[in-house]
């Protein structure tokens, strides 16, 4: 058995690993990290895990922590993971971090974008993005930390990914247009959050300033071997629990049909057990992907402006945080990559 701690159980992120877990043959659960609960029963905070979960939550010491299981995952907020590790614990146990503390490689970008200081830099370089399906032979029982990538980017990457890699598009006109249900947001209370102020209504925000786009721009820019790849996303907040939709645009490179683009999607994707490249014509909905760990892919040429539009879905806390984390997990412990991860989409 592996045996798990969760730095910030009691976040929306911490809660779907657990639940995740709980199904997982392989792994057990000792430790339910909080800072607001400890000592208080996990299952009395999120009572969808009555009589499922026993365990009371523990701070957040990842220190003791690191003597007691084989992994830690992070679901805690930017700049605490990075706070908190050390040599000691990484010669003792894998670290996969929901946060973007290890995501990007220039440190300066890091702080930039985020306006914090990076507490360990040091560990950058061996840090592997764990995008599963471009990064799989780098994440390895050798490897110590994870940087788990976030929902947007994943979304945004793995839908222009192909297309960049073989020059379909010229990457300098790509536009990701994205939205997201408001459990991205997590669950700490904040006004912008209440239900009066998203219901019926849509915004974007972050426009120009968000910090994913540093994180995009890095991995397409290795897909088409630039390291100064610019992009415009512009993320939006809408009145549902969970999903991402995208919606990316950018100028054709080729005179390809719907068929060649699917093809070259298929080229990539056909034998990735989460990733569903949609049949001609079908375009992704959040509703077909909640609650599982599929990224559901559309396309469509439009001749008239020479452009390629993208379309890709998830569940945020899903494949865009939990999901993929776990799916991490299984590969560092070589495990088949989708055990506790084949649970087919909810509906309605
Ligand atoms: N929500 C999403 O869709 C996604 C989230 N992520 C990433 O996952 C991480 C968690 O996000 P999410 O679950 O949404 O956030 P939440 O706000 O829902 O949860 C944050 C968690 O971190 C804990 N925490 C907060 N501050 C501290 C601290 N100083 N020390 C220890 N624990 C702390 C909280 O503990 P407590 O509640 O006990 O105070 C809580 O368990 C973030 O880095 C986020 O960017 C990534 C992809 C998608
Ligand atoms: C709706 C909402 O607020 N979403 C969050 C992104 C989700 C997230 O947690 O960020 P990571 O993917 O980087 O981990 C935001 O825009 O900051």
């Amino acid at each position: 058995m592996i045996k798990v701690g969760i730095i910030g159980a009691t976040g929306y992120a911490g809660n779907e690993i657990v639940r995740l877990l709980l199904g997982h043959k392989d792994v057990k659960i000792v430790w339910f990290g909080s800072r607001s609960y400890i000592d208080q029963k996990y299952a009395d905070v999120y009572r969808n895990m009555f009589q499922l979960v026993d365990d009371v939550c523990m701070d957040d010491n990842m220190e003791e922590l690191a003597n007691e299981v084989d992994v830690i995952f992070t679901a805690t907020p930017q700049g605490l993971c990075a706070s908190l590790v050390n040599d000691d614990i990484l010669n003792k146990v894998k670290i996969i971090d929901l946060s973007a503390d290890f995501r990007l490689k220039d440190v300066n970008i890091y702080e930039k974008w985020y306006k914090i200081e990076h507490k360990a830099p040091q560990y950058i370089d061996e840090a592997v993005y764990g995008l599963c399906e471009i990064n799989r032979d780098k994440i390895t029982k050798d490897t110590r930390i994870v940087a788990n990538p976030g929902c947007y980017t994943t979304t945004s990457i793995l839908t222009l990914y192909p297309m960049v890699k073989e020059g379909l598009i010229d990457p300098d006109t790509i536009i990701i247009d994205a939205k997201s249900g408001t459990s991205g947001a997590g669950r700490g209370a904040k006004v912008a959050n209440l239900f009066c102020e998203v219901n019926e209504s849509m915004k974007a925000y972050g426009v120009g300033t968000h910090r994913h786009t540093p994180e995009i721009e890095e991995q397409l820019g290795y897909a088409c071997g630039r390291d100064d790849l610019k992009l415009i996303f512009t993320p939006h907040l809408v009145p549902m629990n969970r999903g991402i939709l995208v919606t990316a645009y950018a100028n054709l490179k080729k005179d390809v049909t719907d068929d060649d683009v699917k093809a070259v999607y298929d080229k990539y994707y056909k034998d990735e057990y989460f990733v569903r490249v949609l049949d001609k014509g079908v375009c992704p909905e959040t509703r077909w992907v909640e609650g599982s760990n599929f990224v559901d892919i559309g396309y469509k040429v439009e001749p008239r402006t020479h452009r390629l539009i993208m379309m890709g879905a998830l569940d945020n806390l899903v494949k865009g945080a939990a999901g993929q984390a776990v799916q991490n997990m299984n590969l560092l412990f070589g495990l088949p990559e989708n055990e506790g991860l084949q649970l087919a989409p909810m509906f309605p």
